[in-house]
C-alpha cells in the first residue's frame, strides 16, 4: 500500500458526470486524508517528455561551478536562477541541494525588485524549449485538477468560475533540483521538512528511490496501515506530532500531487498541506522537477463556502465547537513575504 495513485485520463476524456465525480471523489478523499497523491499523467503526456528534461537538467548540473554561477538568482531579482549547493536553508540547516528557479514572467521587469527579474535559461540547446512546454502542460493540468477538486468539494458552476477566476493567470514556478548523494556526515538534509505553500505541486523526479518522504499524522497512517515503506519517528522540528514518515518512490507515468497552504485557507483547515523532505543517500545523482501551480499573483485567497458547507455537516470534534477560522491573503503580497524571507537568510522553505 502506497499513497492513493489517481489517473487523470478518465476525467479528461469522458463527459459522463459519473464518470468525472468518480475522480473528483478519488481527489477528495486524498485530499482529506493525506494531502498528497500520485496523479497517473500518462493519458495526458508521454513519459519521455519529463525525461528528456532530466537530461537536460543533468547536462546543466555537470557545467562547471562557474558556468552555472552564469545564471545565479544573487545576481538577479533574488528568486530567479541559479542557486549553488547548500545555499537554500530549510530549519536553519542547509540543503545539500542545488537548483534553478523560474516563474511565471512579469511586465516591465525590473531585477532590483524582488522576484521582479526575467527568468534566467541555462545557453543548452533545447532547454528553453523543451521546459516550456512542459510548463504549458503544467499549467493546464493545474486548471484541470482544480476543477476536478472543485467537483469534489459539491462547488456549484458559478462557484468554480468564481474560484477559477483565482488561478486562471497562475503565478506559477518551476524548480529543478539536483541532488548529490546527502554525506552522512550532513548536519540537515537534501531537502528539510517543510509545507508547499501554495496550491498544488506537480513533482516529477527521475526514478531514484528513497528519496522524497511523507509524513502522516497517525490517523492517516492507519488508513493505509499496512504500508511497507513506513520508516519511522516524529519530526521534532514540527513540535513532535505522532505520525510516520513514509517513502513516496517515483511511479512511471505519475507525478506526485500535493496540496499547498492557500488550500489550507480555501478549505479552512479541512484539507492539511503536508510535510515532507527529502533524504537522498543512494550513490546517484537525482533529479526533480517540482511544478507549482499558484494562484494568480493578485487572488485573494479565502475560505470558500463549499468547504463551510462540507465542515458543517460534520461532527464538531472540536469543544464548543469553535473552529479556527483562517485568514485571508492576498497570494502575491504572501509570496513576496516568502522571497523576501529568503533573501534575509531564511528559505523558500520556511
Ligand atoms: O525533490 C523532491 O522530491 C521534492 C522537492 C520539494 O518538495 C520542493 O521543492 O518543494
Ligand atoms: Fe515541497
Amino acid at each position: 500500500m502506497s499513497l492513493p495513485i489517481i489517473d487523470i485520463g478518465p476525467f479528461l476524456k469522458s463527459s459522463d458526470p459519473s464518470v468525472r465525480e468518480a475522480t473528483a471523489a478519488e481527489i477528495h478523499s486524498a485530499c482529506l486524508n493525506y494531502g498528497f497523491f500520485y496523479l497517473n499523467i500518462s493519458a495526458y503526456a508521454d513519459p519521455s517528455e519529463p525525461e528528456e528534461l532530466t537530461t537536460l537538467a543533468r547536462s546543466f548540473f555537470s557545467l562547471a561551478q562557474e558556468e552555472k554561477d552564469k545564471i545565479s538568482l544573487g545576481s538577479n531579482d533574488k528568486a530567479r536562477g541559479y542557486a549553488r549547493l547548500k545555499e537554500n536553508v530549510t530549519n536553519g540547516k542547509a540543503d545539500n541541494h542545488e537548483g534553478i528557479d523560474f516563474y511565471r514572467p512579469v511586465e516591465n521587469p525590473d531585477k532590483s525588485k524582488p522576484l521582479w527579474g526575467e527568468n534566467l535559461w541555462p545557453t543548452i540547446p533545447a532547454f528553453k524549449e523543451k521546459y516550456e512546454q512542459w510548463i504549458g502542460k503544467m499549467k493546464a493540468l493545474g486548471l484541470i485538477v482544480m476543477e476536478a477538486m472543485a467537483l469534489g468539494l459539491g462547488m456549484t458552476p458559478d462557484e468554480w468560475q468564481q474560484l477559477r477566476g483565482q488561478v486562471d493567470d497562475s503565478f506559477w514556478v518551476m524548480r529543478i533540483i539536483g541532488y548529490p548523494p546527502l554525506p552522512t556526515d550532513h548536519d540537515g538534509f537534501s531537502c528539510g521538512a517543510h509545507r508547499d505553500y501554495g496550491c498544488l505541486t506537480f513533482l516529477y523526479a527521475d526514478p531514484t528511490p528513497n528519496a522524497l518522504q511523507v509524513f502522516l499524522p497517525k490517523r492517516a497512517a492507519e488508513i493505509i496501515n499496512g504500508t511497507s515503506s513506513i520508516t519511522n519517528g516524529l519530526p521534532s522540528e514540527e513540535g513532535g506530532e505522532e505520525g510516520v514518515w513514509i517513502t513516496a518512490d517515483p511511479i512511471p507515468g505519475c507525478v506526485v500531487c500535493n496540496i499547498g497552504e492557500m488550500w489550507e485557507i480555501w478549505t479552512n483547515g479541512l484539507y492539511r498541506s503536508t510535510l515532507h523532505r527529502v533524504i537522498h543517500r543512494s550513490s546517484n545523482y537525482r533529479v526533480s522537477i517540482p511544478f507549482f501551480f499558484e494562484p494568480n499573483f493578485d487572488a485573494n485567497i479565502s475560505p470558500l463556502a463549499a468547504a463551510a458547507r462540507i465542515k458543517s455537516a460534520q461532527p464538531s470534534t472540536v469543544p464548543n465547537g469553535e473552529t479556527k477560522e483562517y485568514k485571508p491573503v492576498v497570494y502575491g503580497k504572501f509570496l513576496l513575504g516568502k522571497v523576501t524571507n529568503n533573501f534575509a537568510g531564511g528559505s523558500k522553505y520556511d
